[in-house]
């Protein structure tokens, strides 16, 4: 079976909802907003806890039963918990990124997924409109990234879908990009459930990926152990409709 996302808008009738993601982000048509604070991403690099093999992409959890690990500041109030991040990517360096940017594609996207305080618990802040803030960073071909091998390295051991293994002690700051400059609009998960309670925050500047960087993602499985092997690339959704929606800079 081809791995295109098999949801259909009858499993997720949300799918087709007011404030769906990915979004095309148009910067000549985005709202600077002087009133925007800068982002303030306070990460402890010893709740890293492990890396998984969810079966459509890969995330590094982290404990996120205290607040050690926070994105405070930028658009959202409040304290926001780190929970976990996770990368979409392309079968080719034309294409890999969820966001585009005047309709350009990047190769791969990072997403660090947050949950808001407030709320008791992630499960419960996923189901309200302001429970979720999710910073995206773009990567872009270029020199080999440093600060990825160790996450790289991790993927021989969890190369099949639901494999999992520790991965401790890990700084997700040294994966941001020197500027904190973002574009903010009010979106959704863009993975079942598509639930529309993500605050996203778009950094501008792209980190860089080498091409043999990108061949370790693509050596992922989407399939189990002893399954027909199917290689995990393309897993991004296509921009999604605005319907209306403002987006804001932090920058002019
Ligand atoms: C409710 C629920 C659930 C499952 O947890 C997640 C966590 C992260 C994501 C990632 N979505 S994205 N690509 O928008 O960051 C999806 C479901
Ligand atoms: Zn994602």
């Amino acid at each position: 079976v081809d791995h295109i996302w098999s949801w259909s808008v009858y499993d997720y009738p949300v799918a087709n909802g007011p404030r769906q993601s990915p979004i095309n982000i148009v910067p000549k048509e985005a709202l600077y907003d002087s009133a925007l604070k800068p982002l303030k991403l306070k990460y402890d690099a010893s709740n890293a806890k492990g890396i998984l093999n969810n079966g459509h992409s890969f995330q590094v959890d982290f404990v996120d039963d205290i607040d050690s690990s926070t994105l405070t500041g930028g658009p959202i109030s409040g304290t926001y918990r780190l929970r976990q991040f996770h990368f979409h990517w392309g079968a080719s360096n034309d294409r890999g990124s969820e966001h585009t940017v005047n309709g350009i594609k990047f190769p791969c996207e990072l997403h660090l997924v947050h949950w808001n305080t407030k709320y008791p618990s992630f499960g419960e802040a996923a189901s309200q409109p302001d429970g979720l803030a999710v910073v995206g960073v773009f990567l872009k071909i270029g020199a080999a990234n440093p600060r990825l091998q160790k996450v790289l390295d991790a993927l021989d051991a969890i190369r099949t879908k639901g494999k999992q293994t520790t991965f401790p002690n890990f700084d997700a700051k040294t994966l941001l990009p020197t500027s904190l400059d973002y574009w903010t609009y009010d979106g959704s998960l863009t993975t079942p459930p598509l639930l529309e309670s993500v605050t996203w925050i778009v950094l501008k500047e792209p980190i860089s990926v080498s091409p043999a960087q990108m061949d370790k993602f693509r050596s992922l499985l989407f399939t189990g152990e002893g399954d027909a092997p199917c290689c995990m690339v393309d897993n991004y959704r296509p921009p999604q409709p605005l319907k209306g929606r403002l987006v804001r800079a932090s920058f002019k």
